[in-house]
């Protein structure tokens, strides 16, 4: 796995790593995603190499990621001109118990670049001067909450409008339910 893009601020961590999917997770998720629908979800549970790519993201991250704390893998499809506008995927804390369904925010997005695109198509950070190409196979990690486990306003991000082919993503977020919030810590080798 090789770094492509790193930025530490006080507040978040943004890293890139290229071809963290193995080549056959790759081939089998696009294989089920090409037979759903636009913003579908993945069970995780019904599908072996999803639990397998879990417990891959578990060893990676120091997260516990089976389903009491972490969604469903979320798969996006944005056509020529598909975007998605400056949002954080965080939650305002008035409305975490009403919305999310763990009770808690979710601390960590992993989003995974499914397609190569042929022209736009990032995924940019506005307050970080952040613009992470799409790469197939490659992944973004980042936090979400601050310290104290509220929302962090330097994470507004959005997806660049494709300009030209067709960009695939999956989407994992984690909450912070049950998590040791040290893990940024305390497996270094993993955002090092
Ligand atoms: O499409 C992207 O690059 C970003 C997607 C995103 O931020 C989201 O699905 O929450
Ligand atoms: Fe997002």
């Amino acid at each position: 796995m090789e770094h492509l893009n790193r930025c530490f601020t006080a507040k978040i961590k943004v890293l890139l790593k290229k071809n963290i999917v193995e080549h056959n997770l790759l081939v089998c998720l696009k294989l089920i995603i090409e037979n759903w629908d636009r913003f579908s979800y993945l069970d995780d549970i019904e599908y072996p190499l999803v639990v397998r790519l879990n417990a891959f993201l578990e060893r990676l991250t120091g997260l516990r990621m089976n389903n009491k704390q972490t969604e469903n893998f979320q798969i996006v499809n944005y056509g020529i001109g598909g975007e998605y506008k400056p949002h954080y995927d965080w939650v305002e804390d008035r409305y975490v118990s009403s919305r999310m369904y763990t009770g808690t925010n979710r601390i960590l997005t992993i989003l995974f670049y499914l397609s190569d695109v042929e022209v736009g198509g990032s995924t940019v950070f506005p307050h970080l001067n952040i613009a992470v190409p799409p790469k197939k196979g490659s992944a973004l990690f980042f936090t979400n909450l601050d310290e104290k486990g509220h929302g962090d306003s330097v994470t507004l991000h959005a997806g660049c409008p494709v300009f030209f082919g067709s960009k695939w993503i999956a989407n994992k977020w984690v909450h912070i339910k049950d998590q040791d919030m040290n893990f940024l810590q305390t497996i270094p080798s993993v955002w090092t």
